[in-house]
């Protein structure tokens, strides 16, 4: 199971760590946090399908070695793969009082519902909740046990949580992309993929938080933002907030780690091979007359890759990116309700 991944804002963390400063809020180190990000969510991808059999979670923790081989942060990804059998979505576990499991409270409208549900209220009860890049898909959690930690205030008080649209967009988009129709019966281990993998999706998307706050505190571009806000014009602060050439960038760089981490490192393997078959610009296959933009079969180059990289990228093109936008938006347009606030460590 994955622990809980919080940036260290807490003022015991930094200050014994010396990492937080006013500087936090700068755009490359935040920038750098969500490619740490990325690695996870682009590993855990790949994972689906290396299993031929969805696995036990007891198959899962002898997998454990594994993750020697990888930084730590690699480890919340092996949780990310939900149908490790590409045979089985368990649609079921998606489905409103589904009769497979009527034996908890029919409140609870899907099993993926109800095990976010009791999960979620421990540790809500452990402040997971209080930490400003954690959020909760269940709403009525208990109160904390532990006493408030006293974070650094990098963000205007607000309810901004997209959860509910991101795990909608999760079950009807992505899990169809990575899973066939099927079910194994793995519920449990199933569901638990799912959960781990929403939660490192919403760090990611709600992290839009920190982006706009930074982008907002930048003299160069607050006064527009501030004349936009007054507008209501989303359209406007979209547009202004959009860095074409960070998500250009950023959905190369998924490509190739798609390409890497979904090879089969067999004996006799040369990194080469992914060169020789690639345009190392676009790092699409090479048409046979050595142009960019081949399809992505990476069998018929014979290089052995789990997962289509295109499939990676369109998931963050079409879900992951727009979402943080919409959340860098949605907090941008309260920003006005606080005129007073500074972000403070
Ligand atoms: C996150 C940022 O804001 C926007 C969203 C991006 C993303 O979700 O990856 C990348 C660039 C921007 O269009 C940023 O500027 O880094």
């Amino acid at each position: 199971m994955s622990n809980f991944h919080t940036l260290p804002l807490s003022p015991t963390a930094a200050s014994a760590s010396g990492t937080l400063d006013k500087s936090f809020l700068n755009l490359d180190r935040i920038r750098e946090e969500l490619v740490q990000m990325e690695d996870s969510i682009v590993f855990g991808f790949v994972f689906d399908f290396l299993h031929a059999t969805k696995t036990a979670l007891i198959e899962r923790a002898a997998f454990g070695w594994f993750l020697l081989l990888f930084p730590i942060h690699i480890e919340l990804a092996l949780t990310l793969s939900h149908c490790n059998n590409p045979e089985a979505q368990n649609n079921c576990t998606y489905t409103p009082n589904h009769e497979n499991f009527e034996f908890y409270s029919p409140t609870q409208s899907s099993f993926l519902d109800y095990f976010f549900a009791e999960m979620e209220a421990v540790h809500a009860k452990v402040r997971r909740y209080t930490a400003p890049d954690q959020y909760p898909f269940t709403t009525n959690l208990p109160k904390p046990v532990l006493p408030p930690l006293i974070y650094p205030q990098l963000l205007y008080p607000n309810n901004i949580n997209l959860n509910a649209r991101l795990k909608d967009i999760y079950i009807e988009k992505v899990i169809p992309s990575l899973c066939k129709f099927g079910d194994d019966r793995n519920y449990g281990s199933s569901a638990t993929k799912d959960i781990d993998a929403l939660q490192v999706l919403s760090r990611r998307i709600h992290f839009g938080k920190f982006v706009a706050e930074a982008k907002f505190q930048d003299p160069k571009t607050q006064a527009e933002y501030i004349r936009l806000i007054k507008l209501k014009d989303r359209a406007g602060i979209n547009a202004l907030l959009t860095n074409l050439a960070v998500e250009e960038r950023l959905l190369k760089r998924l490509r190739l780690k798609a390409l890497i981490f979904g090879q089969e490192i067999g004996d006799g393997y040369t990194g080469s091979d992914i060169s020789a078959a690639m345009d190392e610009t676009t790092w699409q296959h090479k048409k046979d007359d050595g142009s960019s933009g081949g399809e992505s079969d990476l069998k018929k180059r014979k290089l052995g890759g789990k997962i289509d990289p295109n499939l990676v990228v369109s998931i963050y093109e079409q879900f992951v990116i727009p979402l943080t936008k919409e959340v860098e938006v949605e907090y941008l347009m309260g920003r006005l309700e606080f005129p007073d606030f500074k972000p403070s460590v």
